[in-house]
């Protein structure tokens, strides 16, 4: 016991002083075995590349991994697995590093893989509207892959991510409502385990529509942000391209905007995308897009269908609003409007940050049940009154999931202390209210307190024992979303 309490402190010693770290894990004879192996310009110790790689688009500070690989097929990704199993180095898969939750901070150190460099496929299946992808597609590179076929992949969180990145946190974002999220539109997965072999989750080559083959092993994989394997290829859902109409409305107070939101749900209107803003976040986006909307909340909303389904649609929408003191609706007349739009509301993030130049931006992510959803955001608008933050709310609101973004200094110790107790009492609300502390950005670095108090017990005691038989030795993104401890692994080994 004793060895293994000398251990553990040893490791959080590892972790504290990561930034600073001077001395590598890894001796060069690894770094040589790897530049065999991938070719030397494929691998890199240049400190501003392992910086880069270590550090994402959350507010957390980043920590470099040792080493970025840089692999360009699926064999090159397991023979890279396989040394760091029998050198025992941690291993961090890098999408894109568009995360929003310290995903590819390598707190531990260890071999960064870069998937970006992955050689490029994509290949589609019209009659079965289905397309499987290497680790380098990102969203915007399949959508622009799959244009004149009249064929799209719609989950869309704004980032150009790469999709295997959005397998790994669960992503999803403002189309959710009517396609849902990654977990619903995966078919079948790739993946290197971490001692190097291959799984095909839903079967080698096989992209059924529905499976009822044994446990869910392509869902283990989503959300699971590196912690379990390396995804190399994905085959994924594809959908035809519907016409398309947006529009938004403003609302005097956030509950009459909430309030309708969910009538609109109950009567069943297939809406696209239903977003919500309150009103410093319209402020923020009116000063960064140059945008005029009446600093009030709001919704953005989005129509797919025939000129006729759109109709009928509205007509319920229209009256729904009306009875909730919205206004009328203000549509997008022109492609350029639509498109103005939309990038207002996926740069909500810089807009907010730009009302405080040099701040950071602490994200919440709560999720709650559709019927809660006004009842946890007057709590939250309470709450930023109290503390006297500035705060802009966005929300998937269809979903019941909305983000708080709270500027401040990460310098100021006082204000990160106050931003981060009011991102853990709003996670407590959302979980207290039936819902979740993350609704799509994951758990990461800083959640996996949250975790534990939202799966219990033997939630955290299952997730624990995937993690140990698919990596056994912790080497997968150590330090993140689900954690075996340096002690587990000692006693399980002795
Ligand atoms: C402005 C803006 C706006 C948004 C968002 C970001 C930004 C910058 N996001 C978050 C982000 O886009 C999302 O988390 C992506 O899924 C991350 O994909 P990357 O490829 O960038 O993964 P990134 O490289 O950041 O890695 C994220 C995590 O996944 C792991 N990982 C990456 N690739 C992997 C692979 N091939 N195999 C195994 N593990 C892998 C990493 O180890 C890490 O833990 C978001 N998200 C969302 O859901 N909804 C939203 O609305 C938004 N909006
Ligand atoms: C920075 C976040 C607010 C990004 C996100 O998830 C969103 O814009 O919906
Ligand atoms: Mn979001």
């Amino acid at each position: 016991m004793a060895l293994i309490l000398r251990i553990c402190k040893r490791s959080t010693k590892t972790l504290t002083c990561q930034r600073s770290r001077q001395v590598r894990l890894l001796s060069n004879d690894v770094v040589t075995q790897f530049q065999n192996l991938l070719g030397e310009s494929n691998v890199s110790i240049a400190e501003t590349t392992r910086q880069h790689h270590g550090q994402d688009e959350s507010p957390f500070p980043g920590a470099m991994p040792d080493v970025v690989v840089s692999p360009k097929n699926t064999e090159q990704v397991s023979s890279v697995a396989k040394i760091c199993y029998e050198r025992k180095l941690p291993m961090i898969p890098y999408g894109t590093g568009t995360g929003l939750e310290g995903g590819v901070c390598a707190v531990k150190g260890g071999v960064c893989l870069d998937l970006s460099q992955m050689e490029e496929s994509i290949d589609v299946n019209m009659s079965d509207l289905d397309a499987t992808v290497t680790a380098s597609i990102t969203r915007i590179a399949l959508n622009n892959y799959l244009h004149d076929t009249g064929l799209w992949f719609p989950i869309d969180p704004g980032a150009d991510a790469s999709l295997c990145g959005m397998v790994a946190t669960s992503a999803s974002g403002t189309t959710a409502v009517r396609y849902g999220t990654m977990r619903e539109n995966v078919i079948n997965l790739e993946v290197v385990l971490a001692d190097g072999s291959i799984l095909h989750t839903a079967g080698k080559g096989l992209h059924p529509r529905k499976t009822a083959a044994g446990y869910n092993l392509t869902n283990l994989f989503v959300g699971s942000e590196g912690t379990l394997g390396i995804i190399t290829k994905a085959t994924l859902r594809l959908y035809s391209i519907p016409e398309k109409m947006s529009a938004t409305c403003s609302f005097p107070s956030t509950e009459d905007a909430i309030n309708s939101v969910e009538q609109i749900l109950l009567y069943n209107v297939p809406i696209v995308r239903i977003e919500f803003l309150d009103e410093s976040a319209v402020d923020a986006c009116n000063k960064y897009s140059h945008l005029d909307h009446p600093v009030q909340p709001m919704i953005f909303l989005e129509f797919y269908g025939s000129k006729a389904e759109i109709e009928s649609q509205v007509d319920i929408v229209e009256e729904v609003i009306s009875s909730q003191n919205g206004t009328e609706l203000k549509w997008a007349k022109t492609t350029e409007e639509h498109s103005k739009l939309w990038k207002a509301r996926h740069n909500a993030l810089y807009a907010a940050k730009a009302l405080r130049p040099g701040s950071k931006a602490k994200i919440t992510d709560v999720a709650v049940p559709i019927s809660k959803l006004a009842e946890i955001l007057t709590k939250t608008k309470e709450e930023i009154k109290k503390e006297d933050l500035l705060c802009c709310i966005v929300g998937h609101v269809g979903d019941g999931n909305f983000h708080c973004l709270v500027m401040h200094d990460p310098s100021n110790q006082q204000e990160l202390e106050k931003i981060e107790a009011f991102s853990s009492k709003l996670a407590i609300f959302a979980q207290d209210l039936g819902g979740t502390c993350t609704g799509e950005h994951g758990i990461g670095l800083g959640k996996m307190k949250l975790l534990e108090r939202e799966v219990g017990n033997t939630g955290m005691s299952v997730m624990k024992s995937i993690k140990k038989a698919l990596d056994p030795h912790n080497l997968l993104n150590p330090g993140h979303t689900v954690e075996i401890k340096l002690s587990e692994i000692v006693l399980s080994q002795s």
